[in-house]
């Protein structure tokens, strides 16, 4: 199972790689950590288990957080309607995107950051992503809210881009134009 201490942080090159495409069929090891990244997402939301074991919750895990640079990462959280949105997304794309913004407004934070980072992240507010799923189907899923906020910081993580990146060094807290505040 993986563990905080396989999870590398800032400052690890690894984060600031772009991570390589993913080929199909996947291997037997490219299959496990798939599945183990996933299982890290649902153990860290359950109480007993993310105290049992110190780990952090999580609603996303990329690959290269785990040290392997590889383009693909877990999402496990639910959407506003309470549907529960839990896969893996292979060699993931953004293959359009609204004008509009948004952001949390309590800001974001990241398992391969070790500190409190405030500002507005102006992520997209609604996404249509394509990915493939583990046995190589294509997926196409139109996001909004926290699952289009979860996709882009995990897809920046394949393109070795922190969310703090985005934040607006001068003024942290500017308002982002074009933006419909989320949470
Ligand atoms: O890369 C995953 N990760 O560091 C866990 C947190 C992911 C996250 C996603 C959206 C908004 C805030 C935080
Ligand atoms: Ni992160």
């Amino acid at each position: 199972m993986i563990l905080m201490d396989n999870i590398i942080r800032e400052g690890h090159p690894t984060l600031r790689v772009k991570a390589e495409e993913v080929k199909f069929p996947l291997t037997e090891e490219d299959k496990n950590l798939a599945a183990d990244m996933l299982e890290y997402l649902i153990n860290s939301q359950d109480p007993e288990t993310a105290e049992k074991y110190g780990l952090r919750p999580g609603i996303g895990l990329a690959a290269n957080q785990v040290n392997v640079s590889k383009r693909m990462f877990a999402l496990h959280l639910e959407d506003e309607k309470g549907e529960l949105l839990s896969f893996v997304a292979i060699n993931p794309k953004i293959v359009s995107h609204s004008v509009e913004k948004t952001y949390l407004t309590g800001g974001e934070g990241c398992l391969s950051v070790d500190r409190q980072v405030p500002g507005y992240v102006p992520r997209y507010a609604r996404i249509t992503a394509k990915f493939f799923t583990v046995d190589g189907k294509e997926q196409k899923m139109r996001l909004k809210g926290l699952p289009a906020i979860a996709f882009q910081h995990e897809l920046d993580h394949l393109n070795g881009i922190m969310f703090y990146d985005h934040i607006n060094e001068e003024n942290p807290f500017a308002s982002i134009p074009d933006s419909i505040p989320f949470g």
